[in-house]
């Protein structure tokens, strides 16, 4: 039977995807239903207000959003859902993605965007972090997010290896 994804992946372009995949593929990793899609506020407006606007009722429980440069796309969502939203600010050409993190992360008191770091560690946390907010009520998942730690601490080796 197909369930109703609870987390929705969603990215300003298709260019976005080598990074926001990082997060689907953690997601993955937990056994985690997710939906992705790209929506832009920039480029794909109305198609941002039927999302943002329909998350909550569609089922989605945690809003995933990564964009870069002039990053609008997750403080947009934010106004548009109660939903909780992580951003991602997405490495950009030009700016390095200092410009995506500053977009994303300055948002004004009372319409929140958690915000993780730049790139690919911030696309896998936010993966992370959805999960521990559905995992609050979800006890198989808070298991395999321990196993996931834990498999983590394990392979990280007690000696450094010569890699000359
Ligand atoms: N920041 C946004 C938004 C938005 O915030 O709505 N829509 C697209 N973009 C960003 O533009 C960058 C370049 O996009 P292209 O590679 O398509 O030119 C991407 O990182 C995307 O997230």
């Amino acid at each position: 039977m197909l369930t109703q994804p609870q987390i929705a992946i969603v990215m300003g372009s298709q260019s976005d995807w080598p990074t926001m995949r990082l997060a689907a593929e953690t997601l993955e990793a937990l056994e985690v239903e997710y939906e992705a899609r790209i929506v832009s506020a920039h480029r794909t407006p109305e198609r941002l207000f039927e999302f943002a606007s329909n998350a909550r009722a569609e089922g989605f429980k945690v809003i995933i959003a990564g964009a870069g440069g002039a990053a609008h796309l997750p403080g947009m969502i934010a106004a548009m859902t109660p939903l909780p939203v992580f951003g991602v600010p997405v490495r950009s050409k030009s700016l390095n993605g200092q410009d995506s993190l500053l977009s994303i992360v300055q948002m004004p008191g009372g319409i929140p965007v958690g915000t993780l770091a730049i790139g690919e560690p911030g696309a896998i946390n936010a993966a992370l972090i959805a999960a521990a907010v559905l995992a609050l009520f979800d006890d198989d998942l808070a298991d395999r997010l321990d196993r996931y730690r834990a498999r983590q601490t394990a392979a990280v080796p007690l000696f450094p290896a010569d890699t000359e």
